[in-house]
């Protein structure tokens, strides 16, 4: 038996190469591009950032697009973005993590090319027992000693097989958990520093949700989803086949045994093309139609409100199980049938792979060549026949990961653009100004300010406009729904108005970096938020850097008029205290813990006026912006809340107002304590002045004050 020396490509040299080649990020300010694109049918070579490709192959010819996570089709279109993603966002991914651990991902990439030659070894190791075995007996000198020296080497051969193996393993591990850890922190960071406005696009929705999609590929537990590290398999993949075909070569090589050659390749390779092109539906993305996909997001909603704890008690209060049951099963009832139409879709590949199997039959017809025209041995036949098997095998192996793999380009575009999203508050470095300190508190003048919630017709806020001086106090009133908390969270810059101007201390407030300006004022939404978590925490949180430090968690809660809710806690500061529908976690070894205590409504926003007073006292603070912060409270808790807030906005020395305090209130005997009440009514401020001003003149305030008495 003749045998060809083995050749392999050296991939990861070229891979290298890539990485030295490759093009770096597109520009950080991408969503100037971000606008809906043209569809994909038209030049996508035109586009040229990873979010644009990212987005173009989402879009479906009949202006819809995939819901996030669905299946990209394989199209040349789709193949076009894929090359586009590759060459801006993959290259320098994998450069990144090559330069995590250099040594270890270079030589986890040689040992996967290594290991994967290993079938073919193994083949070839079993041939020449077989053969030796042949020749010792048909020879007549058969010998157990001879038997047992081949088995030995071949145990050799197996262990030291195994031994590389788990090496690799375990290289691989420390290789694949740093990748995962940096995915997991890019994850992270891009939640935490995007705001409001750019989480409440629908579209960087659903980009996040499919860079979650590729951050937990990394995790093993995606869903059929190969992380990129996966794309070494291919690489293994490849090498393997390579080695078998060279085997098969060795054995048919002869100038007489082309034709057997080809015919082997042929009836090997030619059944899984059939399977892969001639079936168009069979690959077709797992997509549902928008009916299907809002079936999906119900059914979901539904499962969330049968399991989340919070909803609890105006389930049984309103009797809605019935409801809730119904409503999940006709909407589970759409998604199975949905499922059910795309296995039937794929069943047919089956009737195909059965003309696959007839196929592989003719891999026979050369064996019987080769048996008839020349000398081979049993040993050769054995491995002409696995080698053939593992092409097989290989080759399917191959289509199936290239499949996932295209699919995670899409999802590592989605990766690699939400890293570069801008904050939508974010002004542009060059427009940035510094806050700058006010001794005397905020000035802010508002001038025909608008805002609509995004997805709604009606504005919110119509065409306010306001004064507030250094140092004023300033109460918002109105009835339900007239845009105070809109306001409010406009003046916090949580949100972006749309039209109009807003100066404080005289600089226009989308020129300041928000993370600036919320470093110069406090406060208390109206939905403020409840932690999970010790009592010290939900206070401390209101200033991180002094959360250590018990003398100011202390004061804060003093002057939140909470020290008795503390007091009466059985572990005091250190109480974690429990949020409707949050269930702590707890792990393997550890016992849930027994501290956890509720608290009322009240005792919650002192809680938060506390956490708002951490940083009260602070001189850079400038403003103090109260949503209802004493809905809950009694009335002499909220007349001691007040004073406090009074007492905070002065010089403690000189008894100067230090800072500017807005309140939203629908208590009118609070509102009068105010310098200034603007009253709000259908989105706009209708009347502004004093107390006395807007009683005098008999609008809508003196009316709900009237109303109020
Ligand atoms: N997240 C949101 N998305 C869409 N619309 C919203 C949202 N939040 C508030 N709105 C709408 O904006 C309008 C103003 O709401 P806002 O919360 O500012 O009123 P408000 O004066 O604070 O009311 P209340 O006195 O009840 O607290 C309302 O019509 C409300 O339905």
């Amino acid at each position: 038996m003749r045998m060809s020396t083995l050749h392999h490509s050296s991939t990861w040299s070229s891979m290298l190469h890539l990485f030295k080649t490759g093009r770096l990020w597109f520009p950080d300010d991408f969503y100037a591009t971000s606008e809906p694109l043209a569809p994909s049918e038209k030049a996508p070579a035109s586009l040229q950032s990873t979010y644009d490709a990212w987005f173009t192959s989402r879009l479906l010819p009949r202006g819809e697009t995939l819901v996030p996570g669905a299946h990209r089709r394989v199209s040349l279109t789709n193949l076009k973005l894929a090359f586009i993603i590759i060459r801006t966002c993959a290259v320098e991914f994998f450069a990144h993590i090559l330069s995590l651990h250099p040594i270890r991902t270079t030589l986890m990439l040689s040992l996967n090319v290594v290991r994967s030659l290993f079938p073919a070894f193994r083949g070839y190791s079993q041939a020449l027992i077989i053969d030796e075995l042949q020749c010792l007996i048909t020879s007549g000198n058969f010998t157990w000693s001879r038997l047992l020296n081949l088995v030995a080497t071949e145990l050799v051969r197996r262990i030291f097989e195994s031994l590389l193996d788990s090496f690799a393993a375990s290289n691989e591990t420390v290789v694949v958990d740093s990748a995962k850890f940096y995915v997991e922190y890019v994850q992270m960071e891009q939640r935490v520093r995007l705001d409001i406005p750019t989480l409440s696009d629908p579209v960087v929705r659903d980009l996040l949700h499919e860079s979650d999609l590729f951050a937990r590929s990394f995790s093993g537990s995606g869903f059929g989803l190969l992380s990129p590290l996966d794309f070494i398999h291919i690489i293994s993949l490849v090498t393997e086949i390579f080695s078998h075909l060279l085997l098969i070569f060795s054995l048919t090589g002869g100038a007489t045994h082309y034709g057997v050659l080809l015919l082997s390749i042929f009836s090997a390779t030619v059944p899984l093309f059939v399977t892969w092109f001639g079936c168009p539906d069979a690959h077709s993305e797992t997509l549902y139609s928008p009916r299907e996909a809002r079936a999906a997001d119900r059914q979901e909603k539904m499962r969330n409100l049968a399991y989340n704890e919070a909803h609890r008690p105006e389930i049984e209060l309103f009797g809605l199980g019935d409801w809730i049951l119904k409503t999940w099963a006709s909407a589970r009832k759409v998604v199975l049938d949905s499922d059910q139409n795309q296995q039937l879709r794929e069943s047919s590949i089956i009737s195909k792979l059965n003309f696959a199997d007839f196929l592989f039959a003719l891999q026979n017809i050369p064996l019987v060549l080769l048996l008839q025209t020349s000398s081979a041995s049993l040993g050769s036949l054995t491995l002409y026949r696995s080698s053939i098997q593992s092409v097989i095998l290989a080759s399917r192996n191959l289509l199936a990961t290239s499949r996932m793999v295209f699919q995670g380009i899409f999802f590592m575009s989605a990766f690699c653009a939400g890293k570069n999203l801008k904050p939508k508050l974010q002004p542009r470095a060059e427009d940035v100004v510094p806050y700058q300190t006010s001794v005397s508190g905020a000035t802010i003048k508002a001038h025909g300010l608008s805002y609509t919630y995004p997805g709604c017709s009606e504005p919110a806020l119509k065409d306010v406009s306001f004064t507030l001086q250094s140092g004023e106090t300033l109460a918002i009133v109105g009835y339900n729904g007239s845009g105070k908390s809109t306001l409010a969270k406009v003046l916090l810059r949580i949100i972006d108005h749309d039209s109009g101007e807003l100066c404080v201390n005289g600089v226009d407030i989308r020129r300041y970096d928000p993370y600036d300006y919320h470093q110069h004022l406090t406060g208390v939404f109206q939905g403020f938020s409840k932690f999970n978590t010790t009592v010290r925490e939900n206070v401390g949180l209101g200033r991180v850097e002094k959360m250590r430090s018990r003398a100011a968690i202390e004061s804060a809660i003093h002057l939140a008029e909470a020290d008795s809710v503390v007091n009466s806690l059985p572990y005091g500061l250190r109480q974690i205290l429990e949020t409707p529908g949050f269930e702590s976690m707890s792990y393997a070894g550890c016992t849930a813990s027994p501290r956890q205590h509720g608290l009322s409504g009240g005792e919650w926003q002192r809680l938060s006026i506390a956490r708002a007073f951490m940083r009260a006292n602070e001189l850079q603070v400038d403003l103090l912006l109260f949503d209802e912060p004493t809905s809950s409270l009694d009335a002499q808790a909220q007349k001691q809340i007040f004073d406090t807030i009074e007492r905070i906005s002065r010089s403690p020395t000189t008894g100067d107002r230090t800072k500017s305090v807005i309140f939203i209130t629908h208590r009118l005997s609070t509102a009068r304590r105010a310098d200034k009440v603007a009253m709000m009514e259908n989105g706009t401020i209708s009347e502004f002045g004093t107390h006395a001003e807007l009683l005098a003149m008999g609008g809508g305030y003196a009316a709900l004050y009237r109303a109020s008495e």
